[in-house]
């Protein structure tokens, strides 16, 4: 059964002084698997976020329906872990702290089972020597691990994120992806992955679904059958190469769109 289903899903914003309502989406149709790995990629402004937002139950569509595990989204739910390119964590709490936030909410959870998860979690991103450090203490790359740890701890069938590794300098995020490579690896939850950039997609995915220029529909979706487990290495194959290019000429021409309609504007 499919995991993620949106059918028909228009969003509209409410206009702002003489502009009338932005229409970020028009008559989106999406259905991502049980344990696919999906990247959503599309030019500037087309409406990525806003469909990450909807299914994660930020935001209520104008139109459609959004349905995750079956069931239509009224709102965030703890089967969808969100993770955002400012790595949402507490700033006053300490790295372990932060990732225990979620799991000590559940008042089931005994503290040494908490802490053995917490433990766990931070050596799968490598983080446990940083346990008791302050966020600010830590590089953005190990923050964005801290966010993503926040998240996998509570094991949410399903992953949203959003730009995650955006704000990263090019090294540190494909040390990144490597990650979250390894960690799919492990336990493949489906995942819904926001980029404008091609090579990340094209690294992660299984599936990668292209958008139009606002307002933003399914332009098309191409499967990627470059052998797992992947790593950065691969971005310099023949296969790789050749998927890189045809993805570029997808995308020039949504690229463009989007650019006269900034003009516009
Ligand atoms: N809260 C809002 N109020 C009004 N307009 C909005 C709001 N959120 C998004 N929009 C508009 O909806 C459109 C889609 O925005 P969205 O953030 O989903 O695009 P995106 O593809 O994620 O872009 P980017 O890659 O730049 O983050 C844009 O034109 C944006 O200005």
């Amino acid at each position: 059964m499919p995991d993620i289903v949106l059918e028909g899903v228009r969003m509209e914003f409410p206009g702002q002084g003489a502009t009338g309502p932005a229409i970020a989406l028009a008559e989106m149709d999406l259905a991502i698997h049980d344990r696919e790995f999906v990247c959503l990629l599309g030019p500037s402004g087309c409406g990525k976020s806003t469909a990450l937002n909807l299914i994660a139950g930020f935001l209520t569509a104008s139109d459609g329906s959004v349905r995750v595990g079956g069931q239509e989204v009224a709102g965030p739910g703890p089967d969808r872990g969100v993770v955002f390119q400012d790595a949402n964590i507490f700033p006053w709490l300490s790295v372990a702290k932060n990732v225990a936030f979620g799991p000590s909410l559940s008042r089931r959870r005994d503290r040494n089972a908490i802490r053995r998860q917490v433990d766990e979690m931070l050596d799968r991103v490598g983080l446990s020597q940083f346990a008791n450090h302050l966020p600010l203490e830590l590089s953005g790359g190990m923050r964005q691990r801290v966010g993503l740890a926040r998240v996998l701890v509570n094991d949410p069938p399903t992953l949203l994120m959003d730009e995650p590794f955006g704000a990263l300098d090019a090294q540190t995020r494909i040390i990144m992806q490597e990650l979250l490579l390894e960690l799919w690896e492990r336990d493949r939850k489906t995942v819904l992955f926001v980029t404008h950039d091609i090579d990340e997609a094209l690294l992660l995915g299984d599936r990668i679904i292209v958008m139009t220029a606002r307002p933003g529909r399914i332009k098309s979706s191409f499967d990627v059958r470059l052998p797992r487990p992947r790593r950065y290495e691969i971005t310099s194959t023949p296969e790789f190469v050749a998927l890189r290019r045809r993805l570029f000429e997808e995308l020039r021409h949504e690229a463009a769109r989007a650019d006269e309609l900034e003009a516009v504007h």
